[in-house]
């Protein structure tokens, strides 16, 4: 037995990316890998994560000091994807493994200060001899409670700082930070009668009248088999009460481990359900892998409406059956309380639904329902993916092309990707589900990456909505200048008379960066790139972001001559203005940010909406997802190409994804449905494609332009931005950086892009400059990144497969 374990120290330096050695004292025999411990570091005392033990043995070797749990926390699964994690998105090893625990850490370290061993109480009287009363206030408080935190000394004075930097220079104090485990379980104290109630009663009219706790106890047990803390609060019975009756022998006292769950009250029954042939045919294929616990992903392709949810419940119930744990990815948690409310009816406490709002403790809870087996599934945003199942069967990533599966912030990884590894590394299986499957994806599963399962029909076979395209340029050639054009004012008349319901899309996104002209619909564009230019007000010039180039912003149209050539906005206030202004008497409710801030403000909106208080739900792009509500018959769209301005090579993307999402909300139920797209663009293939639902024609014109421009999936894209406060520092170390990864990856299949400024190239006064790198090798790349310790500078950020490319 080795009795040394290589440790992970948890603490948010990306620098130290290798773990260290400690020594395993014999009262703590048993810690394996996977365990969280308590260790010394520097003069701290930190978390870590045993990663591995080790045979041989180093002198002078600190000792673990303590464990945070009872059992190993991670699992091999867990511990060999955070080292993929790490590999593939270049972060550190402790950042990786830190996004499989429920807080940023499970302990929380106070700091406090004690007297040396050493102390010399003389020499300290000499040293404070000229000094205020207050530093022999402080230093007398430290040595006489032994130790004392800071929290109790900054109480004393308020030259507490001061005072104790002096005392730690002269040696008069150490420091001695205390730890407190966090996350800990609730428990609750259970009361149970230990007599017969025959016994109890007889007792009960014993007792004197003046012993009314005493007696309210005893009654309330004759009639509960046993009490809970929170019921013996709500009788007002003190400890002292049950201590007394305890010390009868008339009751016993055990405490027991409460876990949190938070949506225990969500739950709806279900209702039984005959499987469409398509839906069917879907589980077919995927159930045996099931059974078989064989890594494959499949890519569930089915238009909207059309059912996958009920795919996801399946599929989850057979990996169930068997006894194998589900982990649920949902975009946001906000926007698909239907999926949520759909699974609770299906599965009810099997599920841990993981919430942003949830406290560390409940999140510990939570994890730890998950870990011991006592909930199967989990439900949540992206950091679901690293609940700590120990037996997983099946991950599924709905609307797997969401761009909030990418995490923005260290460490920048995707979802998607992380969940292929962890299902792969358990044998398990992944559905990605999707009307508008990323075009990565799609690509993927034309190549025989993942199982392409479509489904193309809705539910009952109902029709895909009939869209209308209108010209908004037309509109503008006829001197209609409003928002809402006549078919779309036409459409909503005909809504409301009948008593049906409206969603109206204002894509606000990507405003006033670029520069439209009203007249013809051009949108000024880089010769060099295809990307449209960005208006930067500094210097009020137009730049491309991809090559730099700047451009002065002409006064007329270089395509139609007209002057009508603006960046402009339309905001979803003035649009609810126009409505009202059109139709006076409907219920208009509006969701955007402003109206959404508070707490589960989507959800109470959306429910408002699908109960019929409201006729026309006006927002942003939250009202185009994931509802499925029967009476909406009418999607209009204020502004259907917006996006396709950003200059982002995903534009298209994210438009078609767009108006298909957004159009997928009419017409799900009896009655039939109707769109209006309202466009500038209306030849463009993701306006075309997204208003004839046609997935196939839009992926077709999409790959032709990636392949082209060669943009992902072709290439790997890799972004790495630069920082310094100082705008010549920061193109300065941006130029070096650039000729210095030029040098490090030659003879690897790559190019460098830029420096650039980013698009928001100032943030809180730090300057920011981007390089992209283009390969076909990745793992060359951040081979040769990591051999030159590029993770460990801390003015650099590195973005492997950047969503946001700016
Ligand atoms: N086999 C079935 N029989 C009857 N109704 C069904 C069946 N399967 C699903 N449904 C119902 O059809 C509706 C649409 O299903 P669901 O919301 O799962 O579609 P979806 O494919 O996820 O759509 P979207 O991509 O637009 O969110 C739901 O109200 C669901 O309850
Ligand atoms: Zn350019
Ligand atoms: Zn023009």
């Amino acid at each position: 037995m080795s009795n040394i374990a290589q440790v992970i120290v948890n603490i948010p330096t990306r620098s130290i990316d290798k773990p260290f050695s400690y020594l395993i004292p014999p009262h703590l025999q048993g810690v394996d890998v996977g365990w969280r411990v308590l260790v010394p570091f520097g003069n701290r005392k930190v978390e870590g994560f045993v990663i591995a033990l080790a045979a041989e043995r180093p002198e002078g070797l600190k000792t673990i000091l303590d464990v945070l749990d009872t059992y190993a926390w991670f699992n091999t699964n867990m511990i060999e994807t955070a080292k993929w994690l790490s590999t593939y998105y270049l972060c550190s090893l402790g950042e990786a493994l830190r996004l499989f625990v429920p807080g940023q850490s499970g302990i929380r370290t106070q700091k406090a200060y004690k007297a040396p061993d050493e102390a010399d109480f003389e020499q300290a009287a000499v040293i404070l001899e000229n000094k205020p009363v207050e530093y022999s206030t402080v230093l007398s408080y430290i040595y006489n409670q032994g130790s004392a935190t800071l929290t109790e000394l900054v109480k004393l004075s308020e030259n507490t700082n001061t005072i104790l930097k002096f005392f730690l220079q002269h040696k008069l104090i150490v420091h001695s930070d205390t730890v407190n485990k966090r996350g800990k379980s609730n428990t609750t104290t259970i009361v149970n009668l230990a007599v017969g109630r025959e016994v109890a009663a007889l007792t009960e009219q014993q007792l004197p009248k003046t012993c009314l706790a005493q007696r309210r106890l005893l009654h309330a047990l004759i009639d509960n088999n046993e009490l809970t803390t929170a019921q013996l609060r709500d009788l007002n019975i003190t400890p002292s009460t049950i201590k007394k009756l305890a010390s009868q022998g008339l009751i016993t006292i055990r405490t027991t481990q409460v876990f949190r769950n938070s949506y225990d009250t969500l739950c709806k029954s279900a209702t039984k359900i005959t499987l469409t042939e398509e839906q069917e045919h879907a589980l077919k294929a995927i159930i045996p892998l099931i059974c078989a616990q064989a890594h494959k992903s499949f890519l569930l392709h089915g238009v909207t409406g059309s059912g996958k949810t009920q795919v996801y419940i399946n599929a989850v119930a057979e990996a169930r059956r068997l006894n194998r744990q589900a982990i649920v990815l949902v975009p946001e948690i906000a926007l698909t309380s239907q999926i949520i409310a759909r699974f609770q009816a299906a599965f009810g406490n099997d599920i841990v639904v993981m919430h942003s709002k949830l406290s560390v403790g409940e999140r510990h809870d939570a994890w730890r329902r998950l870990q011991l087996g006592q909930a199967g599934i989990v439900i949540g945003a992206r950091s679901a993916l690293f609940a700590p199942v120990n037996n997983l069967g099946i991950i599924i990533i709905d609307e797997e092309h969401e761009f909030t599966y990418k995490q923005e912030e260290s460490p920048r990884y995707h979802a998607r990707e992380v969940a292929l590894i962890r299902a792969k590394l358990a044998g398990a299986v992944v559905i990605l589900g999707s009307a508008t499957p990323a075009v990565e994806t799609y690509y993927q599963a034309l190549n025989g990456k993942h199982t392409l399962l479509p489904m193309r029909k809705r539910i009952d076979n109902v029709p895909m909505p009939a869209v209308t395209v209108v010209d908004m340029r037309q509109e503008l050639a006829q001197r209609r200048r409003s928002v809402i054009s006549p078919p779309l004012q036409e459409m909503l008349a005909e809504t409301l008379a009948n008593k049906e319901q409206a969603v109206i899309l204002l894509n606000r996104r990507g405003y006033s960066t670029f520069v439209l002209c009203r007249e013809c619909g051009h949108v000024l564009k880089c010769r060099h790139c295809d990307i449209s230019l960005v208006y930067h007000t500094s210097g009020n010039t137009l730049r491309c972001h991809y090559c730099q180039e700047r451009h002065s912003i002409p006064d007329t149209c270089p395509e139609c001559g007209s002057r009508y050539i603006r960046y402009f906005g339309t905001g979803t206030q003035k649009v609810e203005e126009s409505l009202n202004l059109l139709f006076p008497t409907a219920k208009i409710i509006r969701m955007d940010q402003d109206t959404t801030s508070r707490k589960m403000a989507h959800d109470k909106i959306l429910s408002a909406f699908a109960n019929g208080s409201y006729d026309i739900l006006l927002g942003t792009q939250m009202v185009a997802k994931g509802h499925d509500i029967s009476n909406v018959t009418a999607v209009g769209i204020i502004s259907a190409d917006t996006a396709l301005n950003l200059p982002d090579f995903r534009a298209a993307e994210k438009t078609f994804a767009l108006l298909t999402q957004a159009a997928g909300r009419a017409g799900r139920g009896a009655k039939a449905g109707r769109v209006v797209m309202q466009t500038y663009n209306p030849e463009h293939y993701a306006v075309q494609a997204g208003a004839a639902h046609n997935y196939q024609e839009f992926f077709e014109s999409e790959i032709t332009f990636r392949r082209q421009l060669n943009y992902p999936p072709f290439t790997h894209l890799l972004k790495i931005t630069v920082q310094a406060n100082d705008e010549t520092i920061v193109h300065r170390n941006a130029n070096l950086l650039a000729s210095e990864l030029a040098q490090i990856l030659t003879g690897v299949d790559s190019s460098i892009v830029g420096p650039f400024p980013a698009s928001i190239n100032k943030i809180k006064d730090i300057f920011r400059v981007n390089i992209l790198i283009k390969t076909t090798d990745l793992p060359n790349v951040t081979l040769k990144l990591t051999d030159v310790d590029i993770i460990s500078r801390k003015d650099i950020i590195v973005d492997v497969d950047p969503i946001n490319v700016l």
